[in-house]
């Protein structure tokens, strides 16, 4: 069984202030740092690229980027995250031509893969590739904004992504992202999730501008290991 991940996605942060944010929100608990790419074609919506990865290390974050990309093409931009600094860089599928070239590429610059499923992305995408992959992240919202609702019929995804993954045999992450929070995050450990990415429920909890995260991440923490141990 994989270790429990907290990835704080840093698209609710205060872009004005991000070191100082990711900083807070890893001595609060926080295990990595998610890192939403966004490019305004693939989704609708403009975000963040490698220049502000390289611009987290240098302040000196050392904790894992997880990279979520939400670009198309994907290929061009890999080299470029994985020298500043990526340690997963994810995908979808829609945004390659060649899925299975594009988890060798990610691997070859020294970075871990994983493969993103969206809302309405059937789960035999993984056929053939899952072997390959160190991580599945499954979108429970459709990507491009913070701040979504939980779709439900996720649950009944990651129950069937547990079951590929577990016979697989092989250590392969699930991810989840979109709408997690401390009330609903028991029911997505149980469904069968490993690491759990979580923006607004974080960066927007009532009181962190005073208090810190370190609340609403022991919470987490707390419910998901009541159900994972
Ligand atoms: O990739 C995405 C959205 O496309 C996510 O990483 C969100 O940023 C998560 O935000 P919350 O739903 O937790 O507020
Ligand atoms: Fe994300």
């Amino acid at each position: 069984m994989q270790p429990t991940v907290i990835a704080p996605s840093i698209l609710s942060a205060n872009f004005a202030r991000l070191g100082d944010e990711v900083d807070r929100v890893l001595a609060d608990g926080a295990d990595w740092v998610h890192f939403d790419v966004m490019d305004n074609h693939y989704v609708p919506n403009l975000t963040i690229g490698p220049l502000v990865c390289e611009a987290l290390r240098k302040h000196g974050v050392t904790a894992p980027i997880d990279v979520h990309l939400m670009v198309e093409p994907v290929d061009r931009i890999v080299p470029d995250f994985a020298k500043a600094g990526a340690s997963i860089i994810s995908f979808h599928p829609e945004a390659s031509a060649h899925v299975h070239r594009t988890i060798q590429l990610i691997k070859s610059h020294g970075c871990q893969a994983g493969l993103v499923l969206n809302p309405g992305t059937p789960v035999e995408v993984l056929d053939w590739v899952l072997d390959d992959l160190d991580m599945v992240l499954l979108m429970s919202v459709n990507p491009g904004f913070g701040g979504q609702s939980f779709i439900p019929s996720t649950l009944d995804k990651l129950r069937r992504v547990r079951q590929m993954i577990d016979r697989s045999g092989k250590p392969i992450r699930l991810e989840i992202d979109g709408g997690v929070k401390a009330e609903n995050i028991a029911e997505i450990a149980a469904a069968g999730a490993d690491s759990f990415v979580a923006g607004s429920a974080i960066f927007n909890a009532p009181g962190a501008d005073q208090h810190g995260y370190a609340e609403v991440i022991s919470r987490m923490k707390a419910a998901v290991a009541a159900v994972r141990g």
